[in-house]
This record gives C-alpha cells, sequence and structure tokens, in this order.
C-alpha cells in the first residue's frame, strides 16, 4: 500500500514538472535538432519487447549451495556470449535508492535550464549537468548528470605528461541530490563487484582475477534523462552504441526504451524491469576475455508521452591498467587480438574527442593487431 502510494505520488509529481518542462523543451528541441533521418517509434520498441534477453536470480549466491552457485555462473557466461546483455534480480541493492535518486533526478532535470547549466561540464570539468551530446556523431534526444563514484581522478595523455584531474561537481538544486546519488553509487559498486568476481568465473579465471585493476578505479555513474520528444520518428535517445566500460550497471523505471542489437541484427527491447539491473559488457571486458565477450551495440528509443530515466555505472578500471587479453585465456590456437591499450588514456582521448571534432572516436578496433596500420594518436 506504503509502496503503491509513493509510487504514485513519484508519477504525478513527474507529470506534472513534466508538463512545465515540455513547452520550452519543444521549442528548443525543434530549433536545435537538426538530424531528420527516420527512427525508431515507441510503439515499434513496444513491439520488439521480448523476453528472450536472460534474467538471472543472484539470491542462490548469498547461500551455500554450491551447485546452484555453479549454475548463476554458467547462466552469466552463456547470457553474456549469446546477448552481451542480461538482467539480475535479488542484486542487493535496495529499491529506496533508486526510488530516492529518481526523484532527486526528477527535481534537478525539471529546473529551468540556466540552472542545469550553472554546473555544465566542460573541457577541463567534463562532470555535471550536459544537453548536447553526440554518440557518433548524431545529437542525442536526452540530458545527463554525470558524477564519479570515487569524487575525483587523474586522467593522464598517452606519454602520462600532462595530467587533467577531474572532480564531481553538484548543484546547489535540489540540496538532497549528492546525497541520494552517493548512496546510490555506493550500493550499486558493491553490485558491480559481485558481477566482476561472476564474469571472471565464468571465463573459468578466480573470481578475484580482475579485482587489482579496480583499487582505483574511474567508473562513473550517469543520469540520463530522456524528455518527452514531439518528434520520437525523428529522434534517438542514444544513437547506437557500445558502452567502453569493463561492464555497465543499469537501472531503469517503468517507461523503457532500451534496444539491444541481437546476432541476427535486429533490434530487440529490453523489457523494462523495477526490480532488475541491467549488465552489458563494454570494450574492457572484450579485450580482457579476447573476443569470447563481446561488447555489443545498443540504443534508446524516445516517446511523445512520458519522460523516462535511467541510471548506468560504467564500471571501468584504474587509470593506470594495460587492458591486454588475459593470458591464461589465450593459447596457440587463441592468440592475442589485442595490443595492450592504457585505460587512462583511452578516457583521457574519448573525454578530448567530446570537445573537440577529432573524427572517429578511439575504439577498442584500433588495437586490434590484425589492423593493417596501427592506431596513431593525435592529442
Ligand atoms: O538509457 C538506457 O537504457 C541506456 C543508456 C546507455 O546506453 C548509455 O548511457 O550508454
Ligand atoms: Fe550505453
Amino acid at each position: 500500500m506504503e509502496q503503491r502510494r509513493r509510487e504514485s505520488f513519484r508519477e504525478s509529481r513527474f507529470r506534472v514538472k513534466n508538463s512545465l518542462a515540455v513547452r520550452e523543451r519543444r521549442l528548443d528541441g525543434a530549433r536545435r535538432y537538426t538530424d531528420f533521418r527516420r527512427k525508431v517509434k515507441h510503439h515499434e520498441f513496444l513491439e520488439s519487447l521480448d523476453d528472450q534477453i536472460p534474467v538471472i536470480d543472484l539470491a542462490p549466491l548469498s547461500t551455500n549451495d554450491d551447485e546452484a552457485v555453479r549454475k548463476v555462473i554458467q547462466d552469466v557466461g552463456s547470457a553474456v556470449e549469446e546477448w552481451g546483455f542480461f538482467q539480475v534480480l535479488n542484486h542487493g541493492v535496495p529499491l529506496e535508492l533508486v526510488d530516492r535518486l529518481e526523484e532527486e533526478a526528477v527535481a534537478f532535470f525539471t529546473l529551468p535550464l540556466e540552472e542545469k547549466k550553472k554546473i555544465c561540464r566542460t573541457f577541463d570539468q567534463p562532470l555535471g549537468y550536459y544537453n548536447a551530446e553526440l554518440t557518433k556523431n548524431h545529437r542525442d534526444w536526452k540530458e545527463v548528470f554525470d558524477f564519479l563514484v570515487r569524487g575525483s581522478i587523474v586522467l593522464p595523455d598517452e606519454s602520462s605528461t600532462t595530467h587533467l584531474p577531474i572532480t564531481n561537481q553538484w548543484p546547489e538544486n535540489p540540496p538532497a541530490l549528492r546525497e541520494a546519488a552517493e548512496a546510490y553509487a555506493k550500493s550499486t559498486e558493491q553490485l558491480a563487484f559481485r558481477i566482476l568476481g561472476l564474469l571472471s568465473q565464468s571465463l573459468g579465471l578466480p573470481a578475484e582475477y580482475f579485482r587489482k585493476y579496480f583499487q582505483n578505479h574511474t567508473s562513473r555513474v550517469r543520469l540520463n534523462y530522456y524528455p518527452v520528444c514531439p518528434i520520437p520518428d525523428l529522434a534517438l535517445g542514444v544513437s547506437r552504441h557500445k558502452d567502453p566500460s569493463a561492464f555497465t550497471i543499469l537501472v531503469q523505471d517503468e517507461v523503457g526504451g532500451l534496444q539491444v542489437r541481437r546476432r541476427d541484427g535486429q533490434w530487440i527491447g529490453v523489457k523494462p524491469r523495477r526490480e532488475a539491473f541491467v549488465i552489458n559488457v563494454g570494450a574492457v571486458f572484450q579485450m580482457w576475455s579476447n573476443d569470447r565477450f563481446k561488447s555489443v551495440e545498443h540504443q534508446v528509443v524516445v516517446n511523445e508521452n512520458r519522460a523516462r530515466l535511467s541510471f548506468p555505472l560504467f564500471f571501468s578500471p584504474s587509470a593506470s591498467t594495460d587492458v591486454k587479453p588475459a593470458p591464461e585465456l589465450l593459447s596457440e590456437s587463441n592468440p592475442t587480438r589485442y595490443h595492450p591499450m592504457n585505460w587512462g588514456f583511452f578516457m583521457r582521448k574519448r573525454n578530448d574527442g567530446n570537445f573537440k571534432q577529432y573524427g572517429e572516436d578511439i575504439q577498442i578496433d584500433h588495437f586490434a593487431v590484425s589492423r593493417a596500420s596501427p592506431y596513431k594518436p593525435s592529442l
């Protein structure tokens, strides 16, 4: 009962605030959105919803049932090999933390634009608010707020001669956003370490194998807000992309919009489940696993009726990590497919690329052994 009351409160607050923001957004959006290629409609998203994407119950991990734990590890491995994506239940992150952060996120994103822009990200300060992100050179129909799980990190350049220290910036309004966001990050960080163990074990490696790379991890939480879109068949919330993290853990509200590219090229909708987290493997695990785990393309569909929220945590190693396939997984018949890639440098290039036109973003493909001409960085 209490739960239902909270939900309807959240819903109505969301709707009222939304309708106020919609007029401003429509005008602003129509003026600045110039990418007029056909996109996916929300009803097409709903039709693409599919229960094939595995949903894995993590409850057995809190028992002594070795058989059931082995089954979880096996299911995780098969899900990643087949889809690159899966959802988890009984993940240990209290739903109240998600509810609280959603309330604060709605309160923040429905503030006037000038207010939000007070903590707008810049070249030197790439954390905070942003509303003009490009994914693969296409403008996304979204607003974001980014913060680091560990508060601040330093990004090196390719030869570690210049260092860019970056730190979280928090808005004055709403005053409780910071506390809600940090509590959420702390709890999802614990889940991330458990998932890290499961992914390692599903590759046949010890649970602790990759842990040393996360001592000073550079993970970032993103609050994604997808405003109501007056022309949803002309826009995407996020254009098709692969995540550059080790893996991403994401919670979403009940609106839905995330689509995953199946092996046969079809876009499949991920069913929103309030009580679940969506996990997907990113570029770093693809390299560590020597392509056994692939980072899979995904995109976000928007709609004209309801704004949507999602909160991904991009779980990423320490800046000093040289990412390369785990030697234990290599053999004569499975030689390494990648040259080592320094993670801090990769992040720095991605960050710089967000502000300057370098053309193509840095990708792990640039480090592929099979590449005819090796990657030449140009900072
Ligand atoms: O909103 C979503 O469901 C996915 C967002 C996403 O893919 C991203 O932020 O990288
Ligand atoms: Fe993504």
